[in-house]
């Protein structure tokens, strides 16, 4: 488990860097700040440091290069961007990094890839590869063929499914900001930056808002969002200016800069961290208190005598998300009824399931083994 005192020993690092980040507000890449990037990322791989880069940018470098004043609304029209992007921002990473004589790779990555857990295994084996052979790999989402489904969406939770995906001992999000502040400093100038946050409660969610340029996509939010995947799955996050000189090299060197989330302290194991954040979620239960309780100290499976309210279309076989009567999520796990059998069955007993439906194959609607706690 890192935190600040022992950052320095930090070995497997993903540094993400936003849009906001790598152009100026005149929508071009701005040069100097992707140089001294690549000059610094190079540097802890001379360090031997196992570095992997999750870059944004690709659309709006393909929107400066097609002349575009405002982001594309259709999604073709996006994906061209992105398609034309993606070549300029590579051929610049590589000159920029080949500059310290750093072997880079690019990676695209979809939905896709973490939904099949099988490729979600190959996603893991070919990273894995790189870093063994000392490249940087230089991570996007391929914007040019996901379809909208089949996006994750935006890059901080895929720098995060990336960290998890690869066991990083740390996560890097580079933004426009300092970090986490207590309120969007855009729209309230009181707001400080915390240090550290120990626990994302659902008052922690709610201090995150939008993003804070027209060209930023998830803004704190999915920052957030971020590091839950992170903290769950062992990694450290630090969330970060990217425009701050050296941020990357002090965050190393365990000083105070930015917002640091804490890891849990046991890695979840490589399957339940792909049903946790790989898999794709196709419904919501709602749990009573004692249900709650049972889930989260007693170490229980779902039954369901505890379930209020079912939402979504699934089958059996499907991941589905638990949540608190408030609305917290608490779990993830593979349902073993569906949708439609889980209205009939919410809150009765075990031994009544058989007579609801006319038939019973698990007592748990979600077993123990199938089930991850996220709180
Ligand atoms: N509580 C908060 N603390 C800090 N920033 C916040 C908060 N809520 C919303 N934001 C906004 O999130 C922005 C960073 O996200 P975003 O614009 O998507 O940048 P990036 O391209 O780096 O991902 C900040 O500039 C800020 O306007
Ligand atoms: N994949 C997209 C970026 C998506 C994204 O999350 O952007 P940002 O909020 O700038 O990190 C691109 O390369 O343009």
């Amino acid at each position: 488990m890192f935190t600040r005192e022992n950052l320095n020993n930090a070995k497997r690092i993903v540094i993400k860097v936003g849009t906001s980040t790598l152009t100026h507000s005149t929508g071009k890449l701005n040069l100097l700040r992707i140089e001294k990037l690549a000059r610094e990322l190079s540097d802890l791989a001379n360090q031997g440091k196992q570095i992997l880069l999750v870059s944004s940018g690709a659309v709006g470098a393909g929107m400066d290069r097609l002349g575009l004043k405002e982001k594309p609304k259709t999604i073709p029209e996006k994906q061209a961007a992105a398609a034309v992007g993606q070549g300029i921002l590579l051929h610049i990473y590589e000159k920029m990094f080949g500059e310290y004589g750093q072997i880079v790779a690019q990676v695209l990555l979809t939905r896709a890839d973490s939904v099949n857990r099988k490729r979600y295994t190959n996603s893991r084996n070919t990273l894995m590869a790189l870093l063994n052979q000392g490249v940087i790999p230089i991570i996007n989402e391929n914007d040019a063929v996901a379809i909208d489904e089949l996006k994750i969406g935006d890059n901080d939770t895929l720098s995060a499914m990336v960290a998890s995906i690869i066991d990083a001992d740390l996560l890097i999000i580079l933004s426009d900001i300092e970090g986490v502040y207590t309120a969007n400093p855009q729209t309230d100038p009181s707001a400080t930056l915390l240090s550290e946050i120990t626990d994302i409660t659902p008052a922690v969610e709610e201090l995150a808002g939008g993003p804070g340029t027209a060209r930023g996509t998830g803004g704190m939010y999915t920052k957030i969002q971020a590091a839950k995947i992170a903290v769950n799955s062992g990694v450290t996050m630090v969330i970060a200016s990217g425009g701050r000189e050296g941020a990357v090299r002090e965050i190393v060197q365990g000083k105070n800069v930015g917002t640091i989330f804490i890891s849990k302290e046991n890695r979840l194991q490589i399957r339940k961290r792909w049903l946790a954040f790989g898999a794709s979620v196709s419904g919501k239960v709602c749990v009573d208190k004692g249900c709650e309780q049972a889930l989260l100290k007693d170490g229980s499976s779902l039954l369901a005598a505890g379930i209020t309210a079912v939402d979504g279309d699934f089958e059996l076989g499907n991941t589905i998300s638990i949540v608190s009567g408030s609305g917290r999520e608490l779990a993830r796990g593979i349902s073993n009824y569906s949708a439609d059998d889980l209205i009939k069955i919410k809150g009765a007993h075990t031994h009544e399931i058989n007579d609801i439906l006319g038939f019973k194959h698990y007592d748990e609607v979600v077993h123990r083994d199938n089930l991850v706690l996220l709180v």
